[in-house]
Formats: C-alpha cells, sequence, structure tokens
C-alpha cells in the first residue's frame, strides 16, 4: 500500500478543468517532486490534499485512509504537514513561538489543566520544548531562536517554516517550491535538509520545485504536469528524456535551460 494514493482526481474552477484524471502515488520514504510549467496544478494538488479544495470526481488516500472524509484542520493531525509558496509565519512571533506552533497537534493537556499549571501539563510544555529544541538543533537555527521573523533575512524565514512543519513530526511533509527565492547556498543547505529529512527523520516528501537542479538532486521520483494532465513519471533522468516532457518545454526559453540541467544532475554532472 503506499503512503498517498491520488485515484483519478479531477478539479475544476468554473470552465477551467485545473487538474484531469490525475493519478500518482507516493511510497513512504520517498521524495517525490512535482514539476510543470506554470499552471500546470501542481500548487492545486497541493490544495487538494490539504483539503482546500474538494476533487469533482476522484479519490484520495493517506495511509489507506480517505483524506476526502476530513476538514482542513483535520489534516494534519493525520500526519501531514505542509509549507507555503508565501512563508506563512506569526511575524511578531519569535523564531521559537512559531515551532511550538507546530506543535499545536500533539497538545494533550485540557484548558484547565493549562489554566491551573498542573504538572501533566508542565510535562507536556517540557517534551513540546524538546521537540522544538531538536529542530532548532537540526536545521541550525540557535543562532534566531528568540528573534523575531518581521526581522530575519528571507532565507532564514523560509527555513522557519520548514522547522515549524517539521515540530509536527509529520509522516509526510509537502513543500511547495522549497528553494524559491534562495541563493545558491541556501539552496544547497535545502538540498542536504531534504536529504537529511528523509534519511535520518524517516519522513516522505512531496514536493513542487521550479529549480530542476534541486529536483534532480534529491527526488527518486518525479512527475511531470501540463495543464492539470500527467506528462510523464520516472527517474528524473527518465522524466527529463521522455519525448512529451521534452516536447512540452521546448521553446520555454529558461524553462527548456532548468529542464536540461536536470538532466546533467540525474546523470551526475551539474554543480
Ligand atoms: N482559486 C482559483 N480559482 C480559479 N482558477 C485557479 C485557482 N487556482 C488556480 N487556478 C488556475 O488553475 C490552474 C492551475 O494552477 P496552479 O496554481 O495549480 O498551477 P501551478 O502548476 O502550481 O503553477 P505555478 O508554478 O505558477 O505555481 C491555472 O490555470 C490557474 O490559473
Amino acid at each position: 500500500m503506499s503512503l498517498l494514493d491520488i485515484d483519478r482526481v479531477t478539479l475544476k474552477f468554473g470552465g477551467l478543468t485545473a487538474v484531469k484524471d490525475l493519478s500518482f502515488a507516493v511510497e513512504e520514504g520517498q521524495v517525490f517532486a512535482l514539476v510543470g510549467p506554470n499552471g500546470a496544478g501542481k500548487s492545486t494538488v497541493f490544495n487538494l490534499i490539504s483539503r482546500f479544495y474538494t476533487p469533482a470526481a476522484g479519490a484520495i488516500r493517506f495511509a489507506g485512509q480517505d483524506l476526502l472524509r476530513l476538514h482542513p484542520h483535520q489534516v494534519p493531525a493525520r500526519g501531514i504537514a505542509r509549507t507555503f509558496q508565501n512563508i506563512e509565519l506569526f511575524h511578531q512571533a519569535t523564531v521559537l513561538q512559531n515551532l511550538l506552533v507546530g506543535r499545536h497537534r500533539h497538545r494533550r493537556a485540557g484548558l484547565a489543566a493549562q489554566l491551573l499549571h498542573l504538572p501533566s501539563m508542565r510535562a507536556e510544555e517540557r517534551a513540546h520544548r524538546l521537540a522544538v529544541e531538536e529542530v532548532i538543533d537540526f536545521l541550525d537555527l540557535q543562532p534566531y531562536r528568540d528573534a523575531r521573523i518581521a526581522g530575519l533575512p528571507y532565507g532564514v524565514r523560509k527555513v522557519v517554516e520548514l522547522g515549524r512543519a517539521l515540530a509536527s513530526k509529520p509522516r509526510m511533509l509537502l513543500l511547495d517550491e522549497p528553494a524559491s527565492g534562495l541563493s545558491v547556498e541556501e539552496t544547497q543547505n535545502m538540498r542536504w535538509w531534504i536529504d537529511d529529512i528523509r534519511r535520518q527523520m524517516g519522513i516522505t516528501v512531496l514536493m513542487v520545485e521550479h529549480d530542476m537542479g534541486l529536483v534532480g538532486k534529491v527526488s527518486d521520483r518525479v512527475l511531470a504536469l501540463a495543464d492539470g494532465a500527467r506528462l510523464a513519471e520516472g527517474t528524473p533522468a527518465e522524466v527529463q528524456a521522455h519525448p512529451a516532457v521534452i516536447a512540452a518545454y521546448l521553446g520555454t526559453g529558461p524553462t527548456a535551460k532548468a529542464a536540461a540541467h536536470m538532466g546533467d544532475v540525474a546523470a551526475g554532472g551539474g554543480p
């Protein structure tokens, strides 16, 4: 059984079919990338999994359970955490406080215990702190732990958002363009973190990413979309070499170059 199963899903926005009869499966422990030109439907797929949208047809299962029965606020409790294209953090709060928000789904103590500062509540608070400190260490965020988000550079905010998702100890992480807006060095760090998230933490990763260099380096499997439908699926090298992908990318300038770069990287070349 796959961890995530997207089964013949269709989603329409009025007259526009943003996702067309799409199926794919993500296995536990994989890094799986969704790629494709602007408007291909990648973010819509994420929003379907997060339950922000309900498909017109098809099924979505996570660990064998029907995700479509859930409300969006119930999805994190099933072990799915996500980051957003436009970083979503509490800007006036510190890094530590934002990461503690990521622990929300694990909070057990009732309101009375919290208000009365009962021992059960204090023990729980210590456990949350410990979990968050682990994430701070893992992502090298010690220098920023007490800094407010509003004063931090974009690249650091991006890592904090990743940390907030990791603090919830998810089984699957949805990363929406983890490298967008990052410098070459920050993108390189992101690559190592994604590798470690999978290897050390055992978390399955589904990501949408335009940086084909990063996709080629970290992904086990790649699904290329265009106009909401599947173009090709396979290893990064297989997808890059697929005639439908080449045809879709031909003549699109920088995107075509990016696809070629993905092939270089998958073949062992590239930086
Ligand atoms: N809320 C919405 N209402 C109407 N149309 C939408 C909505 N969200 C997305 N679309 C349309 O659905 C299609 C798929 O959009 P989507 O954002 O999923 O593409 P994408 O592959 O993530 O693109 P990008 O790489 O630019 O983020 C596009 O044609 C887009 O204009």
